[in-house]
C-alpha cells in the first residue's frame, strides 16, 4: 500500500499529505469549473480591495501639497465605497462557491468512506478496533465539516490577498518589498514549526479520541458481560484512563497553539517596524512621499492580517487535515487487502472441508490447532466444548470472517452466520427482512416469520410489516431479534447456515421456541450449530467436541455417550443439572 501508513501494526491506515492531495483532486472532478471561477473571482475582488490603501496615500500627499479639494475628497470616497461594495460582493460569492465545492467533495468522500467501511472484512475492523472506524466516520467527518466556516473564508481570501498585496508593495517602491522580505522568514519559520509540530499533536489527539471511543463502544457492547462479571468498576477506570489521555493530548495541542501566537506576534512587530523604518529612510532621501509610506504600511497591515488569520485557521486546518488523512486512509485500503480468501474448490458432496487449519488472533497464541473437519452436504453438525475452547473462532474461520493462519477451508459460496450479536436496524420490519432478500414479497416475508415462530410479532405490531423497530421504534426482545435473524436466514436460503450460540441467551421458556425456530431454519441445508445447551447438540446428525482449540471427539450423540469420553461426561453433568 503506498501513500498510507498504519499508526500501529493493527490500526487502519492513515494517508500521507501527497496521497490525500491526490485523492482530493480526484474527488474534485466535476467541480473544477466552479473552482476555476473561485480563483478568478478571488483575484479580481482582492485586487479591488487594494484601492483603499492607494487612495488614502494619494489623499495624504494631496493634503500635504495643498492640492486637495472637494473633488479629491469625493473621488477618494467614491473609489473606497466602490471598492468596498465590489470587494465584499466578490468575496461573498467566492466564499459561497468555495464552500459549495468543499461540501460536495466532502460528501463524495464520506460516501466512499462508508461504502469502503461496509466492505471491510470483519477481521480487519476487529484488528483495528471498531471504535477507530466509528471515530473516522463520525469524529473525523465532523472535524472536516466543522472546519469549513472557519477555514474556507480565510484560506480563499488570504491566499489571494498575499499574492496581490505583495505585488502591490513591490510596485510601490521595491525597498518596501525588500524590507518585508528580510523579516518574512520569521513568519515562514513560525509556519514551518507549526506544520512540523501541529499534525503530530493533532494526530495524537485524534488517536486518543479513537481509543476512547473504542473503550466506550466495548463497554456498551459487552454490557451483559460487564454486569455478569462485575466489571463495572474496571471498565469505568479504563474509560477514565482513555478520557484522561484525550485531555492530555488536547492540552498539548492548545499549548502548541499558544506558542504559535507568540511567534506570530513577533513576526508582526518585526514586519511593521521594518517597513516603518524603510519609509522613514526613503522619505528622508526624497525617494518616497508620506502618502507612499502610508500606502506601504496599509498594504503590510493588509497582508499581515490575512497571514495571521491563516496561521490561526491553520490550527483548525491541521486538525481537519489530520482527520482527512485518516478518512482517506480508509477509502484507499487496497481491495486486495480486504478480499476474503476465496473458498477452496469444493466437492459438491462435502459442503465444508477444513484441512489442518490453525488460527490465532493477531500475534496472540494459536486458538485453533490442526483442525480437520468434513461436513457432508445436508448434514447438521454441533460443536460443543468448554468456554474458550475455540468454538466461535472455528465458526468464524469456516464462515470466512477470519482467514485461517495455515491450512485450507472450503465452504459454500452462500453461507450465513447468526451470532448472539444480532443487529436490528432502525427501520420497518419489512426493511429488516428484505435486507436478506430485496425482491421478497410480503407473503414470503410473512411465511418466513411464520416458519420461525415469529408470526405473533405481526399481531403485536399494529402496523404489521410497516411497523418501525429497532432504535427509536418498537423494541424487540432478544428472542424476537433471534427469530428475526432466523427469518432473514430463511429468506437468504444459504447452502450453509452457521448458528453460533443463536439460542444460548434465551430463558428456559423461550429456548424451546427458539430451538424449533432454528430447526425450521436449518431444515434441508447444511448446518453448523455452536451448541451450549446439549439438547440442541443431541438433535444434530453429528457432534464434534473441542478442547483447547482441537477437535478431540466426533460422532453421533449415542455413539459418543457409548464411548464414555468427554461428551458423555458433559451430557451426564447436563442431565444432572436439568434434574436439580
Ligand atoms: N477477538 C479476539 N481477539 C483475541 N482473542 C480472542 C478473540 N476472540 C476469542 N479470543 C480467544 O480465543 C480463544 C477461543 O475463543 P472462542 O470465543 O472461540 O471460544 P468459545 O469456545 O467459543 O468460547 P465461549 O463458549 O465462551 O464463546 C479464547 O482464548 C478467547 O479468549
Amino acid at each position: 500500500m503506498t501513500g498510507t501508513h498504519a499508526a500501529a501494526d493493527d490500526a487502519l491506515p492513515v494517508a500521507n499529505g501527497r496521497k490525500t492531495a491526490g485523492e482530493v483532486w480526484r474527488l474534485s472532478r466535476g467541480h473544477r469549473l466552479r473552482l476555476a471561477v473561485v480563483a478568478i473571482l478571488g483575484i479580481v475582488s482582492t485586487t479591488v480591495d487594494l484601492i483603499p490603501p492607494v487612495a488614502i496615500g494619494f489623499f495624504i500627499d494631496r493634503v500635504r501639497t495643498g492640492t486637495a479639494g472637494l473633488g479629491t475628497v469625493l473621488t477618494v470616497t467614491a473609489a473606497m465605497a466602490l471598492s468596498a461594495a465590489l470587494g465584499a460582493a466578490g468575496t461573498a460569492v467566492t466564499i459561497v462557491l468555495a464552500t459549495r465545492a468543499y461540501h460536495a467533495i466532502l460528501a463524495a468522500l464520506r460516501e466512499e468512506l462508508v461504502a469502503r467501511a461496509l466492505t471491510l472484512p470483519q477481521h480487519t475492523v476487529e484488528r483495528a478496533g471498531t471504535g477507530d472506524l466509528i471515530s473516522r466516520s463520525s469524529d473525523d467527518v465532523t472535524a472536516v465539516a466543522d472546519a469549513a466556516p472557519a477555514v474556507i473564508p480565510v484560506v480563499t481570501v488570504t491566499a489571494f490577498t498575499i499574492v496581490v498585496s505583495l505585488g502591490g508593495l513591490a510596485a510601490l517602491e521595491w525597498p518596501y518589498a525588500v524590507a518585508l522580505a528580510v523579516v518574512l522568514p520569521v513568519h515562514v519559520f513560525a509556519m514551518r514549526w507549526y506544520l512540523r509540530t501541529g499534525p503530530r499533536v493533532y494526530r495524537a489527539e485524534r488517536a486518543a479520541m479513537s481509543a476512547r471511543a473504542q473503550q466506550i463502544v466495548e463497554s456498551q457492547r459487552g454490557h451483559a458481560t460487564v454486569l455478569g462479571f462485575g466489571l463495572g468498576e474496571q471498565r469505568h477506570r479504563t474509560v477514565m484512563t482513555a478520557s484522561w489521555a484525550v485531555a492530555v493530548q488536547a492540552l498539548r495541542a492548545r499549548t502548541v497553539q499558544s506558542m504559535l501566537n507568540a511567534r506570530l506576534n513577533l513576526g508582526e512587530c518585526l514586519s511593521l517596524t521594518a517597513v516603518l523604518v524603510t519609509g522613514f529612510v526613503l522619505i528622508g532621501h526624497g525617494a518616497s512621499t508620506v502618502g507612499g509610506a502610508t500606502t506601504a504600511m496599509l498594504l503590510v497591515l493588509r497582508l499581515l492580517g490575512p497571514v495571521n488569520q491563516l496561521m490561526f485557521v491553520i490550527d483548525t486546518l491541521q486538525s481537519a487535515l489530520a482527520s482527512l488523512n485518516r478518512m482517506i486512509g480508509v477509502t484507499t485500503i487496497a481491495v486486495a487487502d480486504t478480499a476474503d480468501e476465496p473458498p477452496a474448490p469444493r466437492d459438491p458432496a462435502h459442503a465444508v472441508r477444513l484441512e489442518d487449519v490453525t488460527f490465532g488472533y493477531g500475534t496472540g497464541p494459536r486458538v485453533l490447532e490442526g483442525i480437520t473437519l468434513d461436513i457432508p452436504t445436508g448434514q447438521r453438525v454441533a460443536v460443543v466444548g468448554a468456554s474458550g475452547a475455540g468454538k466461535s473462532t472455528l465458526a468464524s474461520v469456516i464462515a470466512g470472517i477470519h482467514p485461517p493462519g495455515t491450512g485450507t477451508v472450503a465452504r459454500p459460496a452462500s453461507t450465513v452466520v447468526i451470532t448472539q450479536e444480532i443487529h436490528v436496524f432502525a427501520g420497518t420490519l419489512r426493511d429488516n427482512l428484505t435486507l436478506a432478500a430485496p425482491d421478497a414479497t410480503d407473503d414470503q416475508l410473512r411465511a418466513a416469520l411464520d416458519t420461525t415462530g415469529a408470526a405473533g410479532l405481526l399481531d403485536l405490531l399494529p402496523d404489521g410489516l410497516d411497523a418501525v423497530i429497532g432504535v427509536g421504534g418498537h423494541p424487540l426482545t432478544d428472542a424476537q431479534a433471534q427469530q428475526l435473524a432466523l427469518a432473514r436466514l430463511l429468506l437468504t436460503d444459504p447452502d450453509l447456515a452457521i448458528l453460533d450460540e443463536a439460542t444460548a441467551e434465551a430463558g428456559s421458556t423461550q429456548s424451546g421456541l427458539l430451538d424449533r425456530a432454528a430447526d425450521a431454519a436449518l431444515a434441508g441445508r447444511t448446518g453448523l450449530v455452536i451448541a451450549h445447551r446439549l439438547t440442541q447438540a443431541a438433535a444434530c446428525d453429528r457432534i464434534v467436541v473441542m478442547e483447547h482449540g482441537r477437535i478431540t471427539e466426533s460422532g453421533t450423540h449415542s455413539g459418543l455417550i457409548a464411548a464414555g469420553g468427554v461428551y458423555a461426561a458433559l451430557w451426564s453433568a447436563w442431565e444432572a443439572g436439568q434434574g436439580t
